[in-house]
């Protein structure tokens, strides 16, 4: 049965007066699984997750969230999902706790108010008025209101944009703790170092296409891996490509009889693979366009 999986989307078409925003999109996020929608500006992200969550309807399309249209979606499916946006339009007078207390009265089953405020590093600000976070605290009671009630399905776009690097480390821990409680998320994030971290899976949008979907090791296909061992030969500076580095720089290691001059083994980092996949997404429309 489909309920198997938390999302599952085949077809998905979002379009504006001037713009195909989403462009045949098919996506199952499995349950309890981390998945990251990684994509640049204006890919169509913010619109794929919208349409999921409910608030912006498809143009075509089978969607399915928690097993349910969201486009029919009631107050009890509603309550099931965490919502973190990616913008917060309320400029409230209510402290920290009032806000995440208001928040937690409107789910069935909703989780300890303080427990989450520390779990998103905001004890100290406990009493403080939200008018008066600064940008990153506010974001930290995005997350909070995001995951006070409960949810199974969690939607985080770009969650941890304004963070400072020790909350967005705390942010991670938070994450990992949902996850192993079986909360199923939906990142959506610019950092790729955020993805690798945390996602199981990494999808790839580009122009409102799915260019790829893999695990973060293995997005780009093996070749993309390929570890470049790099030395310094009498001649000057040498590469080779290797899926076996270990090998070569023992190679190395017999040729030189010991030490090799400059030695240095690396892999492509997500973000290396990434921009190739979206270099290569960009650049297909042009080619086809060079030779007509
Ligand atoms: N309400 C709207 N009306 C018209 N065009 C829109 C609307 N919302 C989004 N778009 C356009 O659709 C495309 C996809 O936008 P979307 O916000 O989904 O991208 P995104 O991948 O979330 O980008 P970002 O990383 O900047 O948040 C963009 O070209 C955007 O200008």
């Amino acid at each position: 049965m489909e309920y198997d999986e938390a999302v599952r989307v085949r077809g998905l078409v979002k379009r504006y007066p001037d713009k195909v925003a989403v462009d045949g999109v098919d996506l199952d996020i499995h349950r309890g699984e981390v998945f990251a929608l990684l994509g640049p500006n204006g890919a169509g992200k913010t619109t794929t997750t919208e349409i999921l969550e409910g608030y912006r309807r498809a143009d075509e399309g089978e969607i399915s969230v928690l097993g349910t249209d969201p486009a029919r979606g009631d107050r009890y499916w509603r309550a099931r999902l965490g919502i973190v946006a990616q913008t917060t339009r309320d400029e409230a007078v209510l402290s920290v706790a009032e806000m995440v207390t208001h928040f937690a009265g409107y789910y069935p089953n909703p989780r300890d108010p303080d427990q989450v405020i520390a779990a998103v590093g905001l004890d100290e600000k406990r009493k403080t008025r939200i008018r008066t976070l600064s940008g990153g605290q506010r974001r930290r009671l995005d997350v909070a209101l995001g995951v006070i009630g409960n949810p199974e399905l969690l939607f985080l776009d770009e969650p941890t944009t304004g963070f400072d690097p020790e909350a967005r480390r705390q942010f991670w821990t938070l994450i990992e703790d949902l996850r192993t409680e079986g909360t199923t998320i939906l990142l959506t994030t610019h950092y790729l170092d955020e993805a690798e971290h945390l996602a199981d899976r990494v999808g790839v949008i580009a122009d409102g296409k799915m260019v790829e979907v893999a695990t973060p090791d293995t997005l780009g296909g093996r070749g993309a891996r390929t570890a470049r061992v790099s030395w310094l030969s009498a001649d000057g500076p040498r590469e080779v490509r290797t899926d076996r580095p270990t090998a070569e720089v023992a190679r190395l290691m017999t040729q030189y009889g010991g030490e090799v001059p400059e030695l240095q083994v690396r892999r492509p980092s997500l973000e290396d693979i990434y921009l190739e996949l979206i270099g290569s997404a960009a650049a297909a429309p042009a080619l086809e366009g060079a030779v007509q």
